[in-house]
C-alpha cells in the first residue's frame, strides 16, 4: 500500500495532543589537540523536535520526519565541523540548524549534560593527555528555539556540599506529632540541583561567555552556601539564589531543589560515652526536600517547578 492510498485521519472523536521526537542521549566526546596538550568535551546530548507532525501520527506519512538517526548524526558532525566551545554554544547551534533547515520543524529543544575531566598530574609535570573524571557535579543546559525566540536554562546536579557548623534549626511550628529536637549547632548538607535562566534572547547581541558564566555562577552559589549562617535550609537556598542574581546580570531566575541530607547525632549514652557533636548517623531517606525559585524583581518565573522534568 502506498502512503497516498492509506486512509486519512480516521473519523473518530480522538485528536493528537502535544508531541515531540528526536534522539536522546547522544554521547559525544570531542578531543581538541593542541600539540601534546589535549582538551576534552564530554557531552550527553538529547535532541527533541516538534512542529508539523500530525500526519506521521495520523496516517504514517513520514514526509515531514527528519529521522532521529539524522539528528544523532548531526550531533557528531557538528562536533567535528564546528567544535564544542561550550555546551550552550553547541546546543544553540544545533537548535538553530534544525529549525532553520527543515520547514516542518518549528521548535527544537536540546538538552545537554556535561561531564568534566581534570588532568592527571604525572610525577614531573601535568600530562597533556591523561585525565581523571571530575566527580563533583554534572553540568546541564537546555536550549529551546522556536524560530524567533530563545530560552537558555543551564544548571547543575549532583553537587554534594556540607557545612559542619553555622547551622541551626529551632523556633518551628509544633503540634502533637512533633518530636524533632531544636538544633543550635547542626550539620547542614545537601546535594544541589539548580537551574538558572539566562535573559539572552537574541543570537547576535551580548552573547554571554558561557564557560565563565558557569564557573562564576557555581562559585557564587558555593560561597553563599559556605558564608550563610543558616537558620534553615530554606534561608540558605534563598541566599544562594540571591547571590547569583546580584552578581550575574545575565541571569534572571534561579531554581533550586535541595534535599536536606540529615545527619543525626548518635546516642552514645548506652556505651557510657558523651557525644559532643562529633558522631552522626548520615541518613539517606527520608529527607526533607526544600525547593524554591529566586527571581530578579520584575522578571517572570519560567523554569519548571519540577526540575526532574528539565
Ligand atoms: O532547614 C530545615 N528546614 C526545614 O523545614 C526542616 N524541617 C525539619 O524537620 N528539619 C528542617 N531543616
Amino acid at each position: 500500500m502506498t502512503v497516498n492510498s492509506r486512509p486519512a485521519r480516521p473519523a473518530r472523536p480522538v485528536i493528537l495532543g502535544q508531541n515531540q521526537y528526536g534522539k536522546a542521549e547522544n554521547r559525544v566526546v570531542k578531543i581538541t589537540r593542541d600539540g601534546a596538550t589535549h582538551h576534552i568535551k564530554d557531552l550527553n546530548v538529547s535532541v527533541s523536535l516538534s512542529g508539523d507532525m500530525d500526519e506521521v501520527h495520523y496516517s504514517g506519512s513520514n514526509a515531514n520526519v527528519l529521522p532521529t538517526d539524522t539528528t544523532k548524526n548531526t550531533v557528531y558532525a557538528f562536533a567535528k565541523e564546528h567544535g564544542i566551545e561550550s555546551a550552550e554554544q553547541f546546543g544553540i547551534h544545533l537548535a538553530r540548524h534544525f529549525v532553520t533547515s527543515q520547514e516542518p520543524i518549528r521548535t527544537a529543544r536540546i538538552r545537554i549534560e556535561e561531564y568534566a575531566w581534570e588532568r592527571i598530574e604525572a610525577s614531573d609535570a601535568e600530562t597533556g593527555h591523561s585525565f581523571v573524571r571530575k566527580g563533583q557535579e554534572v553540568r546541564l543546559t537546555q536550549i529551546t528555539y522556536d524560530g524567533s525566540s530563545w530560552e537558555v536554562i543551564s544548571g547543575l546536579k549532583d553537587l554534594v556540599v556540607m557545612n559542619s557548623t553555622d547551622s541551626e534549626f529551632w523556633g518551628y511550628a509544633k503540634d502533637k506529632y512533633t518530636t524533632l529536637k531544636e538544633a543550635y549547632d547542626r550539620i547542614l548538607a545537601t546535594e544541589v540541583s539548580g537551574r538558572w535562566r539566562f535573559n539572552w534572547t537574541d543570537d547576535e547581541q551580548r552573547v554571554p561567555d558561557w564557560e565563565t558564566s558557569y564557573e562564576q555562577t557555581k562559585k557564587h552559589m558555593l560561597q553563599a552556601f559556605a558564608e550563610t549562617y543558616s537558620l534553615s535550609l530554606q534561608q540558605t537556598l534563598y541566599q544562594m539564589g540571591a547571590r547569583i542574581i546580584d552578581n550575574r546580570g545575565e541571569i534572571d531566575e534561579v531554581r533550586f531543589s535541595l534535599p536536606n541530607k540529615h545527619h543525626f547525632l548518635v546516642d552514645l549514652e548506652p556505651f557510657g560515652l558523651k557525644n559532643d557533636n562529633e558522631v552522626y548517623f548520615a541518613a539517606d531517606r527520608p529527607y526533607g526536600l526544600i525547593e524554591a525559585t529566586v527571581l530578579r524583581d520584575g522578571c517572570e518565573a519560567r523554569i519548571p517547578v519540577d526540575l526532574t522534568n528539565l
